[in-house]
């Protein structure tokens, strides 16, 4: 048995802060918004990370901003930032700790080309003294625990995760999350689980591997291959927002669950929808509950072995329609649909 393994029957702690569990729901821009997070939260995700926040933009006081990193109010709340400015790094921490956050985590991972065109994200990795700057200036702002979230290095031949991670920690980071692919990879290829073991080598602070992790199964191969502390699962949660809580909950107990009955996953989807169109406001509202609406009805038909005409004919009447008394009815009668394939 490894370290790791032995250390894992003790819950993980970020500085003083116990986790439920060891699988955390990744961050999502556009997807882990907050109602989201509070439901995947209530079903008992270990910890969840808001979107990516934009230090500039929170400085700056944008209203859009701030809903990106609104608190669940269930379990710690971590608000995510990105940037490459020092000074906005620490303002921004400030802003978020002041707002509640008991938990900030730095961005050096994403990979989008306005986001690393602006030296932010994984364009970090291209410059570690300037990221262990940020780094630096934001756990100076702060008196809450600093995490950060990283790729295995810009391209193969810079796998510098290891580095960052040792001069991270030794400025004062609780804990790593590694993403196995490259910044170059973006989402192409395999996530490497087994590389991320090089940064385990590297640290004494906790360490979270992330990447294609889908299934229960999945999340023991990757712990046991990177020899990390816990999991992380971003894609894998669209759609179901109980899958971090329930591999969790097995990693712990190792009883397998069933997924949740139909008629609580549409208990589930009205509540997100109502509640993401209450935060938006109904315009925005609407745009971002599509994404949401679009996924459970695909996890729904793939449950129910619905045909692929039933979950198309679905998709096309819910998700174009504006009105959500409409939506509601819809997915009433989808859900009822998708129960008579189950029975059939
Ligand atoms: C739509 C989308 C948005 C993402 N937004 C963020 C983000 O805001 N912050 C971040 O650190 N990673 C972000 N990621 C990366 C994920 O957190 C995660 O590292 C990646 O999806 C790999 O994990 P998975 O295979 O379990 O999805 C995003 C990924 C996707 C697909």
């Amino acid at each position: 048995m490894t370290g790791s393994a032995l250390s894992r029957s003790k819950p993980l702690k970020i500085g003083d802060i116990e986790l439920a569990n060891r699988v955390l729901l990744a961050p999502m821009s556009g997807v882990t918004d907050a109602p989201f997070r509070r439901l995947a939260a209530a079903l008992g995700a270990g910890l969840v990370v808001s979107e990516m926040t934009a230090s500039g933009d929170l400085v700056q006081g944008r209203a859009m901003t701030r809903l990106r990193c609104e608190a669940t109010g269930i379990g710690p709340h971590v608000v995510q930032l990105a940037g490459c400015e020092a000074g906005w790094m620490a303002e921004g921490a400030r802003i978020a700790e002041a707002a509640g956050a008991e938990i900030i985590d730095i961005n050096m991972g994403c990979p989008a080309r306005h986001v690393t065109g602006g030296q932010s994200g994984s364009a970090l990795m291209r410059d570690l003294d300037h990221a262990l700057r940020l780094i630096e200036a934001t756990i100076s702002a702060v008196k809450v625990p600093v995490t950060l979230k990283m790729r295995l290095g810009w391209d193969d031949r810079s796998l510098n995760a290891p580095e960052l991670a040792r001069r991270a920690e030794q400025a004062g980071v609780r804990m790593i999350s590694v993403h196995g692919r490259t910044r170059c990879q973006f989402y192409k290829g395999e996530a490497d689980w087994r590389a991320v073991r090089a940064v385990k080598d590297a640290i004494n602070i906790p360490l979270v591997v992330n990447g294609d992790i889908t299934s229960f199964e999945k999340a023991v191969s990757a712990l046991e291959m990177s020899d990390a502390d816990a999991v992380m699962i971003g894609r894998g949660a669209q759609g179901q927002p109980w899958l971090p809580g329930q591999i969790g909950r097995r990693l712990e107990t190792g009883v397998t669950e069933a997924p949740p009955s139909l008629a609580q996953q549409l208990n589930y989807i009205r509540a997100l929808y109502d509640e993401v169109c209450h935060l938006y406001g109904l315009r925005i509202g609407l745009r971002h509950a599509r994404k949401h609406l679009g996924w459970a009805l695909e996890i729904a038909a793939r449950y129910s072995r619905a045909p692929a005409q039933t979950l198309k004919i679905w998709r096309e009447r819910i998700l174009t329609s504006d009105d959500p008394h409409r939506v509601h009815r819809s997915l009433q009668d989808a859900f009822d649909d998708f129960a008579w394939s189950a029975a059939a």
